[in-house]
């Protein structure tokens, strides 16, 4: 075959460090160290390509591990357009999606039923609030969610309930409800999401041909967001590597945001010295923000200690200055953002290239309900997914059912959902009579007599049609014969109207679903003949997905996410709201050792995203668990370099300031026109930050004037709020 030397169309758009990294030695491993937007992925991308075409290996010998199915599917899309290759037969997934797969093809090796099903986290929620009830303890005494987080860390550590022991009784306990937990799946057959790296981890290192198989497989295996890879996969990869594959990994130190879940960038250090890297590839400009985005980035990034060290320059001129606006509350926060958005929208921006922003999934339905009311699309990416909605996913019980009568967790979710007089009593005896004789619970509620007869009957006809009629019958079936539909549909509550519109469009997604399609976590040839495939294929979709495919697809809509799920992607426009201290960075982060310098990574992440225009916005009093709370500006706004701001809102005056005039609206301010201008009390407005010599700095939240002075309430953050009178109190403007 004859092959350019470099091909031109493949090089086209690298500099010469990116050329260098995609033309690097294919048999031996690399790593790849560059900040944001200086193209890793771009890079890993091209590699792929030149692989390919310069057939140092073939599309069946690379495995590409992303960080989302997201990203998965943008690099499937580019390198469709780069090659006349067919991908199928390359790996490209995530973590869990590849080792789903691996799972699915080796399931009796991994000693799984044929038809497991995957637990997404409330799934596991609720299998360990089950199993604390059958093991008599109570919540209060151990809490679910340390339980959950104790498996999951074990996991993630490799380590089985067996392998565990302590000294203390407190621990030892956990570790036997983890050895309880670990047969209670086992017997259901259920896989929560560690789970799958674990057991595909256990499944190779246990199986030396399998192994052997796989070594000659893969012989390039190539990873994004490296610096956020846990021990787990870190160990997995190692393994899958061990055949002597090359392995290219890029990542950026300055992004690591999942320590809380177990990632470990020393993994970065680490594989230098198990994969013989000496040196790592650097990547040094950006290309992806204007100049005062970038600046800000590297000034906040700068406040860390311990970095590795890079530097990151670009040609791209200044372009605009961030926008930093502060609302009085929540609500006009969220207002100022829509008529922001609108504004860009009628200048021609495409909603898809907006991103909006925020720390926790809490925070976005103010926003949300902003956005609707102005009749503005929006799509939701992580948190509420569609498919964790509670209708959604009793219907998806009804379904797992019809293939696994056995699926005990989803017997409970709808024994008695709609209602149908299988009260908790009955329940209770179902779960003795199981435990007594060893059995599921469906096979238990089998013998119990008239009362769970109609049930019986009910799941037995869905599983009579399972291969029988197609799956978007299935699921209408399931829609109706559970009563489910009508249920809501008596419920006269908006609410519940919606849940309705939502089974429709699960009706939809079954009606549109492709056995095909799940091309990442595709399911392999063993399964092609089964019966219940499409609707298994179904299922895992639902539970990996992270809703990308959610109703709407295609349409143009703002982007919202938290900062988490924004990483590697990027936006035009990136809204970043809620930045205040205490949301951003979190409150819990700052009394955790390293909590800070993660939260200031994850805010360089958010910088990052922005192509070419970045908003910051913060309230001062916000609606948190049905009450008001004030607060003060988070610190990171403070560390963004005053010469690439704008301010939209009044900037607190300066001390050496001598006007009188205590408003100062720069420029641009469309949308802080209709707020009220706020009047000012013994020389001090509300939301300004002062300075109190014992209580340190502070946001004015309210004030009652007293003729000569003013009495102030302010919020000190960790000091609390204070009411202080200005003819006594020594208070600095800031
Ligand atoms: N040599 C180049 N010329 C022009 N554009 C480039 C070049 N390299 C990368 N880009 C573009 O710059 C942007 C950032 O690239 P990419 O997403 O690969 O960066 P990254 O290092 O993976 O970022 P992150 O750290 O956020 O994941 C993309 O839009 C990419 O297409
Ligand atoms: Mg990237």
């Amino acid at each position: 075959m004859f092959f350019q030397d470099s091909n031109p169309d493949l090089f086209r758009n690298l500099n010469t460090q990116q050329r260098q990294a995609v033309e690097c030695n294919p048999q031996t491993s690399a790593l790849i160290l560059a900040g944001a937007g200086s193209g890793k992925t771009r890079v890993l991308t091209t590699r792929i390509a030149w692989l390919l075409q310069h057939a140092h290996a073939g599309v069946h010998n690379i495995m590409a591990v992303t960080f989302t199915n997201k990203a998965a599917k943008e690099m499937q899309t580019r390198l469709s357009a780069m090659l006349p290759h067919n991908l199928r037969a390359m790996w490209l997934g995530t973590f869990h999606g590849i080792c789903h797969r691996l799972l699915r093809l080796h399931y009796r090796d991994a000693n799984l039923p044929q038809t497991f099903q995957i637990l997404d986290s409330s799934d596991q929620t609720a299998i360990i609030k089950r199993l604390l009830k059958q093991m008599d303890i109570d919540e209060k005494v151990l809490a679910p969610r340390v339980l959950q987080g104790f498996i999951n860390a074990q996991k993630e550590a490799g380590l089985r309930s067996g392998s565990l022991d302590a000294p203390d009784p407190y621990t030892q306990r956990l570790i036997r409800c983890y050895a309880e937990y670990e047969q209670l799946c086992q017997r259901e057959g259920v896989v929560d999401f560690a789970e799958l790296l674990l057991r595909s981890y256990e499944l190779l290192n246990a199986n030396a041909t399998l192994l052997a198989h796989y070594h000659s497989r893969f012989t390039h295996i190539l990873v994004d967001e490296f610096q956020d890879t846990n021990n787990l996969q870190y160990a997995w990869l190692k393994l899958l590597a061990g055949g002597g594959a090359a392995v290219f990994a890029v990542g950026d130190d300055d992004q690591s945001i999942y320590r809380f879940r177990g990632a470990n960038v020393g993994n970065m250090a680490q594989f230098l010295r198990d994969f013989g890297v000496s040196e790592p590839i650097k990547l040094e400009q950006n290309y992806r923000s204007v100049g005062n985005i970038l600046t800000a980035a590297n000034a906040v990034i700068q406040n860390n200690s311990d970095r590795l060290g890079k530097n990151l320059r670009t040609d791209a001129p200044d372009g605009d200055k961030i926008r930093v606006f502060s609302a009085f509350n929540d609500l006009v926060e969220a207002e100022f953002i829509v008529s922001e958005i609108k504004m860009l929208q009628r200048e021609g921006h495409d909603l898809n290239q907006i991103a909006l922003l925020y720390r926790s999934n809490a925070q976005s339905r103010v926003l949300e309900q902003a956005l609707f009311q102005a009749a503005v699309p929006y799509k939701i990416y992580g948190g509420l997914r569609f498919y964790e909605r509670q209708e959604v996913k009793h219907a998806l019980a009804y379904l797992r059912l019809a293939i696994n009568p056995d699926d005990d967790n989803a017997l409970l979710r709808v024994i008695n959902f709609p209602p149908r007089g299988i009260g908790t009593r009955t329940i209770e005896n179902i779960q003795a009579a199981a435990q007594t004789s060893g059995t599921t619970l469906f096979q238990a509620a089998c013998t119990m007599g008239k009362k769970t007869a109609p049930f019986i009957d009910l799941i037995e006809q869905l599983r009579g049609q399972v291969g029988v009629v197609s799956l978007p019958e299935l699921v209408q079936s399931v829609l109706d014969l559970s009563g489910l539909i009508t249920h809501y549909q008596n419920q006269k509550q908006i609410a519940e109207q919606e849940r309705v519109e939502n089974l429709h469009e699960l009706l939809n997604a079954a009606t549109y679903f492709r056995v095909e399609d799940v091309q990442l976590d595709t399911l392999p040839e063993n399964l092609a003949d089964h019966a219940a495939l499409p609707i298994i294929a179904f299922l895992s979709n639902a539970a990996l997905e992270s809703g990308e495919n959610q109703a709407g697809k295609g349409d143009s809509a703002v982007q919202m996410m938290t900062v988490h799920a924004a990483k590697g992607l990027e936006f035009d426009v990136v809204f970043l709201s809620g930045m205040e201290e205490g949301r951003f960075p979190s409150e819990l982060s700052l009394n955790e050792a390293g909590g800070l310098a993660e939260e200031r990574r994850l805010m360089y992440v958010a910088i990052t995203r922005a192509r070419q225009r970045l908003y910051v916005s913060m309230a001062q009093q916000r609606m948190l668990h049905g009450v008001s709370q004030f607060g003060v500006p988070s610190r990171f706004v403070d560390e963004l370099p005053e010469n690439v701001l704008q301010h939209l809102s009044p900037k607190p005056k300066s001390k050496n300031s001598q006007e009188n005039s205590h408003l100062k609206f720069h420029q641009h301010a469309p949308a802080v026109s209709n707020q009220e201008l706020p009047r000012d009390f013994d020389g001090f407005l509300i939301g300004e930050n002062v300075r109190h010599g014992k209580f340190g700095v502070g946001v004015i939240i309210d004030a009652v004037d007293g003729g000569s002075s003013a009495k102030l309430t302010i919020n000190f953050g960790v000091d609390g709020i204070k009411v202080l009178d200005t003819a006594f109190a020594k208070l600095a403007k800031l």
